[in-house]
């Protein structure tokens, strides 16, 4: 196969939460007209807001209903953001490695005003939490990654451009 042959699609969103996966994956989408699909959306339009699944069903359902979505979200032809568990599950991190992996991640001081008065069931208590939860999954992340960016000081608007354009050339 020749580079020119090479589709970046799927094109997938993973990292910590907070991170900048659902912002920067629709700007990327947009950019490159192509479909977004961002899994958490998915499993909220049908069951209803995500701290409620937590909190009646638990995490292990969540992570039942968000695998569904992984598995209907891959099917596009576009670009897919992650919610920041997904990749635990091992049949996702199969998935992924036939695809375009970008890995966005941040410093917890970056991110520590972007989780204020967050719906995220896992961070109740804040940067120490969600610190925690990046460190566990950060091997994860590294393993999957076709890219790494960080999110920490840079507008959205620039890192989606810059996205777009590794993504061209990659292709
Ligand atoms: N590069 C960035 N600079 C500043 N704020 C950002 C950046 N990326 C994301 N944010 C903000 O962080 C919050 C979480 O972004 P989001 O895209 O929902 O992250 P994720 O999907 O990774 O959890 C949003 O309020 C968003 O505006
Ligand atoms: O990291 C996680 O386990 C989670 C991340 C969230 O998505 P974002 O990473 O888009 O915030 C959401 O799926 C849920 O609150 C659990
Ligand atoms: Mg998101």
């Amino acid at each position: 196969m020749s580079t020119s042959d090479r589709t970046p699609f799927p094109m997938v969103f993973i990292g910590p939460m907070a991170a900048g996966k659902t912002r920067i994956g629709k700007r990327v989408a947009a950019a490159l007209g192509v479909p977004f699909v961002d899994t958490d959306k998915r499993v909220v339009a049908v069951h209803g807001p995500i701290k409620d699944i937590f909190a009646v069903d638990g995490e292990q359902r969540f992570r039942e209903l968000e695998r569904a979505a992984v598995v209907d979200a891959l099917e596009t032809a576009g670009v897919v953001s992650l919610g920041g568990g997904a990749v635990l599950d091992p049949a996702t991190q199969a998935d992924l490695l036939a695809c375009t992996v970008v890995f966005l991640s941040a410093t917890s001081e970056a991110v520590a005003s972007r989780i204020t008065g967050s719906k995220r069931p896992l961070l109740q208590n804040g940067v120490a939490d969600w610190q925690r939860i990046f460190d566990e999954r950060r091997p994860t992340y590294e393993a999957l990654a076709s890219i790494h960016i960080d999110t920490s000081n840079r507008p959205i608007e620039q890192i989606a451009a810059e996205i777009v354009t590794w993504a061209k050339e990659r292709s």
